[in-house]
């Protein structure tokens, strides 16, 4: 791109580059995170949440488990600090729920906020001002000590007033555009700010260290924060916190990366609202742990309703590709990969595997509130036969044999391919029973007898052909065997090959059973049908009927032979057959 000269790196590499951090494969333990939805997330909205929906947003992340929510910005707005009132006058924040606001170093800004924390029990108090080469230079136009002592005064003032209102408050403090900040320079006002809070054990300090733009890749930021780590003072005293935003689209890796460098907690949104790309997304880096077997503490079992409330009162929509939480992060339209989960889950099933293995999904949908059914194996004209035999047996305990579910298969993705749609379960069924079951044309069976004699079966099946009735007749050495004849000696039918099976369809009220028939003709070509009964004979018949009728050329061969039966003989066969 032509402009590319206009660009050079806008961050500092720490004076000492520690990446002994990078031989940790993953965090041992779950962060304590901080929502700053309300807040950060709010501020970055096209239109902030009204009071109503913020208390809705907040009602859910106290359900979700959060312990720290960044509730807001009391001296920005009305709205903002009448938020912070509502939650003290009706008594909303629960004891063991710690809420944040943010203030800028600004005596006014910070007196504000005060008023708006009385009668709180536990807040934290949260002080920025930019520490940036950039803004000191652009906007403040102040030399690094001058910015030093405007974090110094706002620390001293956020103590003071702490002290006033006899309150137990605790602090962060943020070198704003800390990702453009000599590292040494972020330090050296980060611990001037501690040497004010002067930590305990019992009331730790916050230093949150924001990408506030992200500038370089994770590893450099968490080099960064490995540098910082190791040389704040009251290190032990101090919780380390990430604010990562997501301007490189990297904002997961850079809080993955901190906190192996030395991070303690997290700051971050549902879904990755915030400012221009947003925060870091804290549902992908819990889910992440989550999947390597670490609780992350915070429950995302209920995903769907967190979406629904979140797209509702934020007006943002989720992407349909949000890692755990679009609506096709678990989707499988594709064959090779439907095929893979289907026998993943069946391996599953089969061997009662303790972990998750099942090829292609990270997670079981299940975990996050998703269904297999729904969400899982889609059907499209990518598909295979895999996945439409997983749909057939899943939502309608139908299993066909393999020949058929691939015949089937190819049937369902050309209608899908014409129709240029994905087909749902319930239009893939009924392309099923109109292809396979009970297909009666030419031939419609209105009944059938089978008697043994002398060891062998003699079968009569009355047929409705071209609106009229006809029996025919046949011998075989099984009770099938005796109907097919009938059928195939009637009209000169050869079949080479025929495959039969049958089951139980599972959980149908009425006991049903479905039987599949495959007829291979002699010129090698396979027609199927299927037949469902609560008599395993009459399904089977049926089956063999509807295979029949989808034999090429049946309608030819009935026009040629016009058979026909007298008025008695089908008299007859329906006095025997009521009498059966
Ligand atoms: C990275 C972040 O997300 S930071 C948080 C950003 N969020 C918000 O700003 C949302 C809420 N903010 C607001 O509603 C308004 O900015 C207010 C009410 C807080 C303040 O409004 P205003 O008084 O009009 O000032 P404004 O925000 O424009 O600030 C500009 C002035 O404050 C100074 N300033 C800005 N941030 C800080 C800070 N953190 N500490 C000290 N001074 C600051 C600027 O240097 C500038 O000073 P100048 O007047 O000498 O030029
Ligand atoms: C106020 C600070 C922490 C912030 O939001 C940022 O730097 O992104
Ligand atoms: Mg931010």
């Amino acid at each position: 791109m032509k402009n590319v000269e206009k660009y050079k790196k806008g961050y500092f590499m720490p004076p000492q580059v520690d990446m002994s951090w990078t031989s940790k494969e993953y965090p041992d333990k779950a962060p304590i995170w901080c929502s700053v939805d309300l807040r950060d997330g709010n501020q970055a909205l096209v239109i902030p949440m009204s009071l109503e929906e913020k208390l809705e947003f907040y009602k859910m992340l106290i359900r979700m488990g959060f312990k720290e929510i960044e509730v807001g910005f009391p001296a920005a707005s009305e709205t903002e600090f009448e938020f912070l009132r509502t939650l003290v006058e009706r008594d909303m924040i629960p004891d063991d729920v710690t809420v944040q606001v943010l203030t800028q170093a600004r005596e006014h800004i910070i007196q504000k906020t005060f008023k708006a924390l009385e009668g709180v029990k536990h807040a934290i108090v949260h002080l920025y001002n930019s520490t940036s080469y950039a803004q000191r230079q652009q906007v403040f136009r102040k030399s690094k000590e001058e910015i030093k002592q405007i974090a110094v005064d706002g620390a001293k003032l956020l103590q003071r007033l702490t002290e006033e209102a006899g309150a137990n408050y605790r602090f962060e403090y943020s070198p704003e555009s800390f990702t453009g900040t000599e590292p040494e320079f972020a330090l050296d006002v980060c611990n001037a700010v501690l040497d004010v809070w002067k930590p305990t054990a019992d009331r730790k300090a916050i230093i949150n260290l924001p990408s506030t733009v992200q500038m370089s890749m994770p590893h450099v930021y968490a080099s960064q924060i490995a540098y910082m780590s190791r040389n704040l003072k009251y290190r032990d005293n101090v919780v380390l916190s990430l604010h990562p935003h997501n301007d490189r689209g990297t904002g997961v890796a850079d809080a993955e990366m901190g906190l192996l460098a030395g991070a303690d907690r997290i700051e971050g949104t549902l879904f990755g609202n915030g400012e221009r790309t947003g925060n870091v997304d804290v549902i992908t880096i819990g889910m992440n742990m989550y999947a390597m077997g670490i609780d992350p503490g915070i429950d995302f079992s209920y995903m769907p309703e967190v979406v629904e409330m979140y797209e509702r009162v934020t007006r943002m929509h989720v992407h349909e590709r949000q890692p755990y939480a679009g609506k096709l992060v678990f989707a499988a339209f594709s064959g090779s990969h439907q095929d893979a989960i289907a026998k993943g889950m069946q391996f599953r099933e089969d061997h009662r595997e303790p972990y998750w293995t099942v090829p292609y999904l990270l997670i079981d949908p299940k975990d996050v509130g998703r269904e297999y059914e729904a969400d899982v194996i889609r059907i499209n004209s990518q598909s295979g036969k895999g996945g439409v035999g997983f749909i057939m047996e899943h939502n309608y305990g139908i299993r066909m044999p393999k020949k058929m579910r691939e015949n089937f298969s190819y049937f369902v993705k050309s209608v899908s391919d014409h129709r240029h749609q994905e087909l749902k379960p319930d239009e893939i069924y009924r392309l099923f029973t109109d292809h396979y079951l009970d297909v009666t044309k030419p031939l419609e069976m209105e009944d059938f007898m089978i008697k043994k004699q002398h060891g062998h079966w003699k079968g009569q099946i009355l047929m409705r052909v071209g609106g009229k009735d006809i029996i025919f007749q046949g011998e075989g050495n099984g009770q099938l065997a005796a109907v097919a004849h009938a059928i195939c000696d009637a009209y000169g039918i050869t079949v080479s090959h025929l495959e039969y099976s049958e089951h139980d369809l599972d959980r149908d009220p009425s006991s049903r059973g479905i039987a599949y028939f495959g007829l291979t003709d002699e010129k090698g070509q396979t027609t199927w049908g299927a037949g469902i009964d609560t008599d395993t004979m009459t399904a089977s018949v049926r089956a063999f009927v509807s295979a029949i009728n989808r034999m090429p050329g049946m309608a030819e061969r009935i026009t040629f032979r016009n058979l026909s039966s007298s008025y008695d003989q089908i008299h007859n066969f329906r006095r025997s057959a009521s009498h059966h």
